[in-house]
């Protein structure tokens, strides 16, 4: 069954007949559209394939899987395009900010080198500190900051890379509940201002009721699949 969210948008990320296999077994299936802007939530029982899924998107997906269907985002075929060439941002559980770097390194090493504009690098990392709220943390230890804060500093690097879509794999798992509310709606909102496609998993039904889109079940019967759990229509 195709997931559709909004089949008359511009063009985002689109799964079309995706199938993973696993020692010749079926794993998992999706076909879905993901518009600019907007969130699928993939959610399923540990095992049906959530991470592999992400992988198989962001073009690592290890050698033991079989893959077939296409991924295509903003209208390019990713088939033969390698991992660092897919422009997409990907953030897991841990924020895995780079130790031996300050926090503003680790956001300026992020920004693509052909940058243009009247901001310098160090200019455009700071002001992205600014708009999370960490003004002034740009010289310390990523390792002195909270979990929330760091999960911040690394959605930032990851949007100041410019990526095309956004792979979110239970980013939000280490926070206690309220920073886990906190940072869950900035990183859906900058994702909505910047016009990201989206992918979220998650074991956790407050985060798909947060995103607001489609659910997608792994696992689960077919016909529950891309049903919202808000139970409004399928926007
Ligand atoms: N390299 C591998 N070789 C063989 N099997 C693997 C490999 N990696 C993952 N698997 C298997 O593939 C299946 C899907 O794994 P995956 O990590 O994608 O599930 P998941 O839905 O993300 O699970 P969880 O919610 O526990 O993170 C599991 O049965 C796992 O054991």
């Amino acid at each position: 069954m195709s997931t559709m969210i909004a089949p008359d948008s511009a063009p985002g990320l689109i799964l079309q007949n995706v199938s993973l296999r696993l020692n010749g077994s079926v794993l998992l299936s999706i076909d879905c559209d993901i518009p600019p802007g907007s969130i699928l939530t993939i959610m399923g029982e540990s095992g049906s394939g959530k991470s592999s899924l992400l992988d198989f998107i962001a073009g690592f997906l290890k050698p033991d899987f079989e893959a077939e269907g296409e991924v295509v985002l903003r209208g390019r075929n990713l088939s033969n395009v390698a991992a660092q060439d897919r422009h997409i941002g990907l953030m897991f559980q841990s924020p895995l900010l780079f130790p031996h770097m300050s926090v503003l390194q680790n956001l300026t090493f992020a920004i693509p080198p052909n940058v243009k504009g009247r901001q310098s690098r160090r200019e455009i990392a700071e002001q992205a500190l600014v708009d999370v709220g960490l003004s002034g943390f740009g010289t310390r230890d990523p390792a002195t900051l909270s979990g929330g804060q760091q999960t911040r500093v690394a959605l930032m690097r990851t949007l100041l890379a410019e990526p095309e879509a956004l792979l979110l794999d239970e980013p939000f798992s280490s926070l206690d509940q309220t920073r886990r509310a906190e940072v869950r709606t900035l990183v859906f909102d900058l994702a909505r201002k910047n016009g990201l496609p989206v992918l979220l998993v998650t074991h956790d039904e407050e985060d798909a009721r947060a995103a607001g889109g489609v659910v997608h079940y792994l696992g689960a019967n077919e016909t529950e699949n891309g049903c919202p759990l808000n139970g409004q229509p399928q926007r």
